[in-house]
């Protein structure tokens, strides 16, 4: 595992009275490529630009390879920014826009000349060099604002929703060149978005944000297949999310009917949050399933069908390769392993209630 890089250490932030960032600890490691996920207004860019030292924060460091930084300008810390808007200068070619920062640090017209080859190289625009941007396409324009940044060799670069502005197909394939980029340059990348699937494709760590705190920070799998609360099953991918009641080890009750699950410690008769991913929801017969009900909904999703089954008083979301009819009587399965049981918050508890079979 490699070495911490970056360290936030117990940061807060608030504007005009109002907490924007809690106490929020983090660290980042070498060669990272970590992006901080969550709906907007969570916190992400203010996290960022605190990195990046646009924003001091109220409290709290910024510890870079071991060396307090929260209070050094931008330019003196070994950190770059890539923003949504590409910000390139309209009245200069490729080439000037590149070269922009290391003229102003003074390096020779050879030095300049051979990093904004090496740059365009990277990005997959050579001989762009007298090009204007407004000849460029967005994907091209955003990759010549990646070039600018990395010519100044960061050890981190800050990448503020670069994609947002491109169009799906775009996007996708510029998702694959920033995971290629980042493992031929070596540097860690924080990355920021509200797009879950984005941070699922890229990412070597997530961290989920919500209102100023971190919800949860693992890999892509560790997100995607082991929540730690409903909040975070909900933002990413589809989830059913169904308060249930722990009877004992190992049997969680869902609306009234004991389903097997795998998960223990919960204490009995505990309300909680039963989580199923719709295509972790196996369709059966009417016989073999734990619970009947009916197709309600059936749309052609390309690579999968989407359907919503009424099943024991609920819609179950539930994605299948196999495709039922609306209409169809169908029995409903998840495996064991399948059923992620959270902890209700608090406030919560009173509303469940034990429904006899
Ligand atoms: N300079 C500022 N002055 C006042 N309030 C601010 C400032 N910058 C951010 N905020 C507020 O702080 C909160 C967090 O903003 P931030 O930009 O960090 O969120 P975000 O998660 O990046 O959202 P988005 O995805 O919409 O960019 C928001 O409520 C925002 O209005």
């Amino acid at each position: 595992m490699s070495n911490k890089l970056i360290d936030l250490v117990n940061i807060s932030k608030s504007y005009d009275g109002q907490l924007v960032l809690d106490e929020l600890n983090l660290y980042i490691r070498e060669n990272e490529f970590l992006t901080l996920l969550g709906p907007s207004g969570c916190g992400k860019t203010t996290t960022l630009r605190i990195i990046g030292g646009f924003e001091t924060p109220n409290s709290g460091k910024v510890i870079f390879n071991g060396e307090d930084i929260t209070h050094l300008p931008p330019n003196k810390r070994q950190i770059n920014t890539v923003f949504q808007k590409y910000a390139l200068f309209t009245h200069m070619s490729i080439a000037e826009n590149i070269a922009f920062g290391l003229k102003i640090k003074g390096k020779s017209k050879q030095y300049i000349s051979d990093k904004i080859k090496y740059a365009l190289k990277l990005v997959n625009l050579d001989g762009f060099e007298n090009r204007s941007p407004a000849s460029l396409s967005g994907g091209q324009q955003q990759r010549i604002a990646i070039a600018r940044a990395i010519v100044n060799e960061p050890k981190v670069l800050l990448l503020d929703e670069p994609l947002g502005a491109l169009d799906l197909k775009l996007r996708q394939d510029m998702q694959y060149e920033l995971i290629r980029l980042k493992n031929e340059l070596g540097i860690t990348f924080i990355y920021v978005t509200h797009d879950q699937e984005e941070a699922l494709t890229m990412s070597d760590t997530i961290v989920v944000m919500n209102q100023g705190y971190i919800q949860q920070i693992g890999t892509p799998e560790d997100i995607y297949n082991e929540p730690e609360n409903a909040f975070v099953a909900d933002f990413i991918g589809d989830s059913n999310i169904i308060p249930g009641l722990m009877l004992e080890d190992k049997i969680v009750q869902i609306q009234g009917v004991s389903f097997p699950c795998v998960d223990i410690g919960f204490g009995h008769n505990r309300p909680v949050d039963v989580v199923i991913r719709p295509e972790d929801v196996e369709l059966v017969s009417p016989e073999t399933g734990t619970i009947c009900g009916t197709v309600t909904h059936l749309i052609f999703k390309g690579v999968h069908y989407e359907m919503e089954v009424m099943a024991a008083g609920r819609e179950w979301l539930v994605h299948s390769t196999h495709m039922f009819p609306v209409g169809t009587e169908v029995g409903i399965h998840v495996d064991p392993f399948n059923i992620q049981i959270m902890n209700k918050p608090e406030s919560e508890d009173e509303e469940a209630t034990v429904i006899e079979e």
